[in-house]
């Protein structure tokens, strides 16, 4: 078994898909594992797809550090930490806690924190995250569930969460290309304490920026800055000439399609959905009463897959979800419906159903812990970000986790009706 070049620790499953997926298309045979694996992987590049976006701090310290030594006793010669291309944290964390836990563990002193993604709209320029044609803080993300972002200004955001420096490190500086760069990379390495929040508006800017990081011990970012990484192998003869492969054998049966993410185009796809196709809704504040819901919930979703493709979701708009947070409390809301949501996939699998398309990154960790997936193969991508994959061991499960802001608004559809080229 050949050695793995990249390891990664995405910190939520459906950022591990897009980032492997970007990986994929770089050339680089990537295998997704969810949570840290028990058994050797077989890959050019590891992502190990944590559910530590919004756990407590020390768990997601202690789980990133126990991906981390997993990578690096296989043998991995470079880390990347993927978090939200919003930037999605909490001031407590968790994005700098874990990182500053990286870094210790590895021994450096400096890496970048680049979470643009021009793809999919999200650009940094002097510092600030903009989702579109909005700071990210004027974006549909200040009323995120869970992490709700209020401030654009991310080297003001990535002080709240470290005592280490942040510096900007600004576009005039990425345009000077990367011979430049990583001349600053690797002076900064030697004499800073901290990170460089990097900008970057283009796709051509963040291949600059991942040129200049190949020396790099511990890079942060979104799938954005992973693009130029395969290269990087490819220039030091580690990684053969690369070639896309993402070719799988997808189910072609009914879909189940759950959806927990509460974000502006998940809202967006289940109302497309709902003008033409089936659909149930969960109540977090039914849910906390008893178990009816679930139980109704699943009976009718295996009535419908016997013909057709059918949606459970507990999607709402902002105020709905205010309201059901203001009596529940925060995390109780979400656990209570990512439990429900990870029941019915349970038992819809256990009726035989083999696809599902699932919406939102904490709610794909729960489902996918529910439904006993250990690891996924990465196949070709249905809209920016969003890999079909296949389940690696069991009877194999056709899985797309759609990250809350990304596809279309018919994404559902197109994601049921793929077919290879
Ligand atoms: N109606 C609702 N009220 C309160 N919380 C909800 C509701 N529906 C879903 N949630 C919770 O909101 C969170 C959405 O996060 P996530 O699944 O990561 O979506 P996204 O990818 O959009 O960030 C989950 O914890 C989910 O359980
Ligand atoms: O970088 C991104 O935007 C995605 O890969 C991602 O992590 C999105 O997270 P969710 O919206 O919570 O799924």
């Amino acid at each position: 078994m050949k050695k793995p070049l990249l390891g990664c620790i995405a910190d939520d499953f459906t950022g591990g898909t897009d980032l492997a997926s970007t990986l994929v298309k770089g050339g680089m045979r990537t295998i997704q594992c969810l949570g840290v694996p028990s058994t050797p992987v077989d890959a050019d590049a590891i992502v190990v797809a944590l559910k530590t976006r919004t756990c407590s701090q020390a768990l997601a310290i202690e789980e990133s550090l126990k991906a981390l030594e997993f990578l690096r006793d296989a043998g991995c010669e470079q880390f990347f930490f993927k978090y939200c291309s919003t930037f999605d944290s909490t001031d407590a964390g968790n994005i700098g806690p874990v990182a500053d836990a990286l870094m210790d563990e590895l021994d450096t002193r400096f890496t970048i924190v680049c979470p643009a993604f021009p793809g999919n709209q999200r650009t940094v320029f002097k510092g600030h995250l903009f989702v579109g044609d909005s700071l990210l803080s004027d974006s549909s993300m200040r009323d995120h569930p869970l992490t709700p972002m209020r401030d654009a200004n991310l080297v003001r955001v990535l002080e709240r969460q470290t005592d280490r420096g942040v510096y900007l490190c600004s576009h005039e500086m990425v345009d000077k290309g990367a011979s430049r760069l990583k001349d600053l990379f690797s002076s900064l390495s030697q004499d800073a304490d901290g990170y460089a929040v990097v900008d970057a508006i283009t796709d051509k800017q963040l291949y600059i920026i991942g040129d200049a990081a190949a020396d790099l011990k511990l890079i942060t970012g979104a799938s954005g800055v992973a693009q130029g990484l395969p290269l990087n192998f490819v220039k030091r003869g580690k990684l053969e000439t690369p070639e896309e492969s993402s070719r799988i054998s997808l189910s072609q049966g009914n879909a189940l399609v759950l959806a927990g993410s509460c974000s502006a185009m998940t809202n967006k796809q289940v109302a497309h959905w709902l003008r033409s196709k089936p659909g149930y809704r969960l109540d977090p504040l039914a849910l906390a009463k008893s178990d009816a819901q679930i139980k109704d919930a699943i009976a009718w979703a295996i009535d419908k897959l016997s013909t057709q493709s059918a949606l459970v979701y507990a999607s709402a708009d902002p105020e709905s979800v205010t309201e059901a947070q203001r009596i529940l409390g925060k995390e109780v809301a979400g656990e209570i419906v990512e439990s429900a949501l990870a029941r019915i996939a349970e038992a819809v699998k256990a009726h035989g159903i083999d696809k599902y398309v699932i919406a939102g990154g904490e709610t794909s960790g729960a489902v996918l812990q529910a439904l006993g997936v250990e690891a996924l193969r990465i196949g070709p991508e249905i809209a920016t970000g969003v890999p079909w994959t296949v389940s690696t061991t069991g009877p194999q499960l056709s899985l797309a986790l759609k990250s809350g802001n990304f596809g279309d608004e018919d994404f559902f559809t197109t994601a049921i009706e793929y077919r290879h080229e």
